[in-house]
């Protein structure tokens, strides 16, 4: 790998690209696509992802923080529409890509940004899990921000139907004085209160476990947290859901690449397509779902 602001490493038993460039440092796992690491020169070069501090990198197993890619099904399986239930062969929760190696298809650099595009198509080992042929194409565009958009090609000669979820971890100084803006006036379904459906009124903010489901008005929604420390501005597109999550104190003790008190330093805001905004694709035809994400010091 020869380029002037990337290069291949290694993480214990992954395979990552790891990015010095001037606007930013990032590091990328081959494995699920997901990135660790984004630390923009304006940040003092502090990640804006959360990033367990007793994360593990071992092969098959998806790393606790950055962004996880949760596809061709979030969550468990049992939790998805019927349609998609009906396809899943091996019920791993939240699909297989995100604990499969993908490749790197290309890289372009200049001084504004960098962009890394990592492919996953349709394999023995894929079709284990879902029976379909498939091409999915993760195209990381890092600056000033990160942008990050997942494109699902249908190559089968059926139709498919699947969840997904761009589960992105962000890091907190305080949970319980961390609000989320712009879910004002939509519904979510309560996943740790037998699936119902409620109003949100106001911001989010977090005050015990929280595991929840918004279905929003729009498809391109923004949404803001803020921190004492700063504020991260998410945009995503092509996703009316978007899961909100923090395990709170009794969940902590039983997750995997996880101490009692981190979920004081995180929450998860998740770009998903799930539920009634799962999607299906013709075949041939494609489907993009896209987040941003920026960090500012709060004022
Ligand atoms: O531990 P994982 O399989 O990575 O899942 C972590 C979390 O992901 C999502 O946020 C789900 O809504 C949660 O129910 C789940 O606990």
């Amino acid at each position: 790998m020869k380029y002037a602001f990337c290069q291949q490493s290694g993480l214990h038993q992954l395979d990552s690209i790891q990015i010095d460039h001037p606007l930013f440092k990032a590091t990328l796992l081959l494995q699920g696509a997901q990135i660790i690491e984004f630390s923009p020169l304006h940040h003092h070069f502090q990640n804006a992802l959360w990033l367990s501090p007793s994360a593990e990198y071992n092969k098959g197993e998806s790393v606790r923080g950055g962004i996880p890619i949760c596809w061709p099904w979030f969550g468990a399986a049992d939790k998805n529409p019927e349609a998609i239930r009906q396809s899943i062969q091996r019920p791993v929760a939240h699909g297989f890509a995100r604990s499969s190696l993908w490749q790197l298809k290309e890289i372009k650099e200049s001084c504004h940004q960098i962009e890394v595009t990592l492919i996953l198509t349709s394999s023995d080992n894929s079709r284990q899990y879902w029976p379909y042929d498939f091409e999915l194409e993760a195209r990381f565009t890092l600056g000033r921000r990160l942008h990050l958009q997942l494109t699902t090609l249908n190559t089968d000669h059926r139709s498919v139907n699947y969840s997904q979820a761009l589960h992105t971890y962000l890091p907190t100084n305080s949970i319980s004085e961390t609000r989320i803006h712009g879910a004002h006036n939509s519904h979510y379904i309560d996943a740790l209160d037998q699936w119902q459906l409620k109003p949100q009124r106001g911001n989010i903010n977090f005050q015990g476990e929280t595991d929840r489901i918004y279905q929003l008005n729009i498809s391109a929604q923004t949404l803001r947290a803020v921190t004492p420390a700063h504020t991260l501005t998410l945009r995503q597109s092509n996703s009316r859901s978007v899961v909100i999550w923090n395990p709170w104190i009794e969940k902590s003790k039983h997750l995997s690449q996880f101490s009692p008190n981190d979920y004081k330093n995180m929450f998860c805001i998740e770009t998903a397509n799930v539920l009634d905004d799962a999607v299906i694709l013709a075949p041939n035809a494609s489907h993009k779902i896209s987040m941003q994400l920026s960090i500012e010091a709060s004022s």
